[in-house]
């Protein structure tokens, strides 16, 4: 059976949902759930190399770390994955990030998340995750079943050093101004899809109608 892959994209600034709804569509679509913040993540505690100080760094501020550092990362992840279909979390988030992607496969869709800032501050420091797996909780909308520890370890939650409110204003500055071309670049190709609001159960039903019309579902549509 020789149907087209579909690799999918999926952008908007910290905070937007991005990781939420790539959970989602993974178990709604099948598609493999590829975050460059989590790939990142992993590639530091392997390492202690200096490279890997300095782009600890980065993270804690919650600035973007080098273009090349992050590309490294990702074109070694997606070069294991030539002939499956996936949904890039978090990846490309610069016009150059966005080239070197075109020069191993060009996304056939993308979906941007568009969340006014008001809502992504309130979020990000409600935020808390478990280290080891990259789960995510919020306080408000998906607390956890025993307050401060990960559903299914039981080891405890943090709070991400670039999720304080000191951090958040900047990042999202960073944020908007490198993304912009990236948009514009997909936008032009007519593969670009943007969706507001202030809430990810309210965003979902379209996102899965999207995808829908691309590929079948291996699940319906859950209430979430
Ligand atoms: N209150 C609220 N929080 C949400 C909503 N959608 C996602 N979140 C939470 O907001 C935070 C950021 O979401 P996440 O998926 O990590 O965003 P990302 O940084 O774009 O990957 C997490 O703590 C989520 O659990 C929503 O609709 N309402
Ligand atoms: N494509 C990227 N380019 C540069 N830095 C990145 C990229 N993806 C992730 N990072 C780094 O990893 C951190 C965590 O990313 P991520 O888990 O996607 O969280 P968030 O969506 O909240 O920024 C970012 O703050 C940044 O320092």
């Amino acid at each position: 059976m020789a149907s087209k892959l579909l690799r999918a994209v999926v952008l908007g600034p910290p905070g937007s949902g991005k990781g939420t709804v790539c959970e989602r569509i993974s178990r709604s679509f099948g598609l493999q759930h590829l975050s460059s913040g989590q790939f990142l993540r992993e590639s530091l505690g392997g390492g202690g190399a200096e490279a890997g100080a300095l782009a600890q760094q980065y993270l804690e501020r919650g600035l973007l770390v080098p273009d090349h550092v992050i590309t490294r990362v990702m074109m070694t992840e997606l070069e294991k994955r030539r002939e499956q279909p996936w949904l890039l979390d978090g990846f490309p988030r610069t016009l150059r990030q966005a080239k070197a992607l075109d020069g191993i496969c060009e996304p056939d869709l993308v979906i941007s998340l568009n969340i006014p800032f008001e809502t992504l501050k309130d979020r990000l420091s409600a935020r808390w995750v478990h280290p080891a797996s990259g789960r995510v909780y919020n306080m408000d909308f998906n607390p956890p079943q025993v307050q401060g520890v990960d559903d299914l370890t039981g080891e405890p939650l943090v709070q991400r050093e670039e999720d304080r409110p000191e951090a958040v204003a900047a990042r999202l500055r960073t944020y908007k101004d490198a993304a912009k071309p990236v948009m514009e670049l997909y936008r032009s190709r007519g593969i670009l899809h943007s969706f507001s609001g202030t809430e990810t159960n309210k965003i979902w039903p379209y996102v899965y109608t999207l995808l829908s019309s691309r590929i079948p579902p291996v699940l319906p549509d859950e209430e979430h």
